[in-house]
């Protein structure tokens, strides 16, 4: 048993603190340059401390792209830790995006990387894709458990090549989405049973997909765990998405915007400006 409290018993903290909103440090290649940064390791480690200087005690949560580090090979991920670093000592939750999945042996050794004590690519919690089938994940979910960290599971993504997948449906007539919802919520039973607001597994659910939910017979209120919702800004969901997509399940919901608050910088007053503004909106949709 770890001796912090769970992921999401302190992400739902965080959120009624600064309300819903994430916002992700996706260093593109147009805004290190709109920032006056180079495009190497240097220029996105210097973007992702400045976004935790501006943000850091501000929002619930950040989350690194680790993509955008990765490219620029192991001087980029050395870049991801240290911003890691800098949020944690900020006292602001992480959500590394890297989008892992594999056979379970081998995401034993992603869990290791992003879930464990004193690994130093690990955050409050990391997106994991469950495309090896959901059980493949278990080794993640179970360190998850053990360090008092969450995973985010691929549910209905913000994109929509999603659907060829997430929509499709099984012999037994339940679609991937609403299987993986399912297998989320006996995950987080315990924490349903023990009161806790929300469990620590929770799901990634688009604010772009409209009606997926209900299409897909994807029991989100269910999931009893929190649901991160990309989508919103650059890729053009709003208030009105947000409340439409999550409908009764919305105070689960955890409002996520990269670019949309991003291209406010490199000012620290702009970035802000900008998250304040999207953290409104957010709550105005998701807890009214
Ligand atoms: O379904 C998904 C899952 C993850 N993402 C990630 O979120 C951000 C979105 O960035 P914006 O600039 O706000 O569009 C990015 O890192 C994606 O990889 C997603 O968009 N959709």
């Amino acid at each position: 048993m770890s001796a912090v409290a769970p992921f999401g018993a302190r992400l739902a903290a965080a959120m009624d603190a600064h309300g819903p909103l994430c916002v992700g440090i996706d260093p593109h290649v147009p805004l290190l340059h709109d920032w006056g940064l180079s495009d190497d390791a240097a220029g996105v480690r210097e973007f992702g401390l400045r976004v935790v200087e501006a943000l850091g005690g501000r929002v619930a949560a950040l989350k690194p792209q680790a993509a955008f580090f990765e490219r620029h090979g192991s001087a980029g991920v050395a870049a991801l830790e240290d911003v890691l670093a800098a949020a944690r000592a900020a006292g602001t939750l992480t959500i590394v995006d890297a989008k892992r999945g594999d056979i379970g042996s081998t995401m034993g050794a992603y869990a290791d990387a992003f879930l464990a004590d004193g690994s130093p690519l690990a955050g409050d919690a990391v997106t994991l894709s469950p495309y090896l089938g959901f059980g493949s994940l278990a080794p993640a979910a179970d360190l998850a458990a053990r360090t008092g960290r969450g995973i985010f599971v691929l549910c209905l993504t913000s994109n929509s090549e999603g659907h060829e997948v997430q929509h499709a449906v099984g012999p037994d007539g339940v679609s991937v989405a609403a299987s993986i919802a399912a297998q989320a919520a006996v995950l987080n039973s315990g924490a349903a049973s023990h009161g806790l607001a929300m469990g620590s597994v929770g799901l990634v659910v688009g604010a772009t997909v409209g009606d997926a939910a209900r299409a897909t017979g994807t029991d989100l209120q269910a999931v009893h765990g929190p649901l991160l919702a990309p989508g919103v800004g650059a890729q053009g969901a709003g208030e009105r998405e947000l409340a439409a997509v999550f409908g009764p399940a919305r105070r689960q919901v955890l409002a996520s915007s990269s670019r949309g608050v991003l291209s406010a910088g490199p000012a620290a007053a702009g970035l802000r400006d900008a998250a304040a503004r999207a953290a409104e909106q957010a709550t105005s949709a998701l807890r009214g």
